[in-house]
């Protein structure tokens, strides 16, 4: 063999890549990447992540909905130009897709929101910071200025809520989106089981955990403790169970009139999460509201409940337009999406998904998990015949439709 045979033979060879960029390498769809973090996370973190309310029917049901519906392709259609891009709440989004809130985020990589931040930038869609963010509203939009969103919970302590507000307004952030999904927390077994607290606290159990997952816990070390970044201070101290600090804060005296306060404080867009009735969603657009977001919170609050996306096309029916209707709970593919956005939503919000990127690689991995979802909905826009965000919305009567199936066949018992 002489040494330009050899020379192509190396070449032939997969490139060296870091940890992280082998890993990504692997993975096709979400659910790989899920597996990935799956073996990053101790116990707890996963427990905390995946876990829904109950018995976890909500949760297994989000995922069931995607599965009732059929789709109906148009074929013979030129679809060499297909194009993602929409606007979200008037400003331009590179796809119809939002990352939700999701509180503790620091636990599950330690590069945390502001990693989420800068891939949801270079994707060119929004980014929602959560009230429990690990990292402060300010750091957010000082190092990773872009479309961001804020996500509001209404405290019991409500000039701190007004406080929140406020510091999202001034540091830029462009829509406010309320959660009132959560008077009380929902139970969360697993987090129960798992003793899971934030930070997490040291047993047996706990330290076992964490050793057989050392490269998670020498990120954790090497950073800053996990704690809230916005309500700290001299208001909220550092909890201990999720639930009980949750449970403490939470406002379970929420009304339509905290609403309308909090319209009043809110130049920008305003935009409601956690509804599943149709007359919430009307009511919500009377009180003025720019968007709704059908969601059961992933399923982690309420169990049994409705999937957002079965409530999807009687809201979308009742609203006429008057306020944009966004959906979340169980979305993991581009056809999801397709999905959702045929049934009338101008987007859809991941949390889970995004989440998984980033324990499998940090900002790398919420990237992949984006290009996914963003490469997924293009194959199936071009498979059904549609090459634009609107014409999918405008066709989606024709090219989808609800199949039967018996209420219980989908949920398995115990
Ligand atoms: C770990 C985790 C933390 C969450 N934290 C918040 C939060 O702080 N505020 C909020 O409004 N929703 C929160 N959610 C709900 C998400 O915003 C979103 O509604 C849900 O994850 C969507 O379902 P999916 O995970 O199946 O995509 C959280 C969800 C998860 C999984
Ligand atoms: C106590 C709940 C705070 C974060 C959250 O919304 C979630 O875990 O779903």
């Amino acid at each position: 063999m002489n040494f330009s045979e050899v020379r192509s033979l190396v070449r032939l060879r997969r490139p060296v890549l870091d940890p992280v960029e082998r890993t990504l390498s692997r993975c096709v769809t979400v659910d790989d990447v899920r597996t990935a973090a799956h073996r990053r996370w101790p116990a707890g973190v996963r427990g905390y992540v995946e876990g829904g309310a109950d018995g976890e029917v909500s949760l297994r049901r989000n995922r069931q909905a995607f599965s009732d519906y059929a789709l109906r392709p148009f074929t013979l259609r030129d679809v060499s130009r297909t194009d993602l891009t929409t606007t979200l709440l008037g400003s331009p989004a590179s796809a119809p897709l939002a990352l939700g809130p999701t509180g503790y985020t620091r636990m599950m990589h330690s590069a945390g929101e502001r990693a989420v931040a800068r891939a949801a930038r270079t994707a060119g869609v929004p980014y929602t910071l959560s009230t429990m963010a690990t990292t402060s509203i300010e750091d957010v939009a000082r190092d990773v200025p872009g479309e961001l969103w804020f996500q509001l919970y209404v405290w019991r302590d409500r000039q701190l809520m007004r406080e929140l507000l406020a510091r999202a307004q001034d540091s830029g952030y462009r829509v406010l989106m309320l959660t009132v999904d959560t008077p009380v927390t929902g139970l969360r077994v697993r987090d129960a089981h798992h003793g899971f607290t934030i930070p997490p606290q040291l047993s047996p159990r706990t330290v076992f955990d964490m050793a057989r997952h050392p490269g998670w816990c020498l990120r954790m070390l090497s950073g800053p403790m996990i704690t809230f970044a916005n309500i700290n201070g001299d208001r909220g101290q550092t909890p201990s169970g999720v639930m009980q600090f949750a449970a403490s804060q939470f406002d379970d005296t929420v009304t339509w009139e905290d609403l309308a306060e909090i319209r009043q404080l809110w130049p920008g867009p305003l935009v409601v999460k956690g509804l599943l009735r149709t007359e919430d969603a009307v009511r919500a657009a009377d009180a003025g509201v720019d968007a709704v977001v059908l969601s059961n919170h992933g399923g982690r609050q309420l169990d049994q409940t409705v999937a957002p996306l079965h409530a999807l096309p009687e809201v979308v029916d009742a609203l006429q337009g008057r306020a944009e209707v966004l959906v979340d709970s169980g979305v993991r593919r581009g056809t999801d999406i397709a999905i959702a956005l045929a049934l009338g939503a101008s987007a859809v919000l991941i949390g889970r998904p995004y989440l998984y990127g980033l324990g499998a690689g940090g900002e790398q991995g919420v990237s992949a998990v984006i290009g996914m979802l963003c490469d997924e909905l293009r194959r199936a826009m071009q498979l059904l015949g549609v090459s634009t965000v609107e014409e999918l919305r405008r066709e989606g009567p024709g090219l989808v439709r609800r199949v039967a199936r018996p209420e219980t066949a989908d949920l398995p018992v115990g």
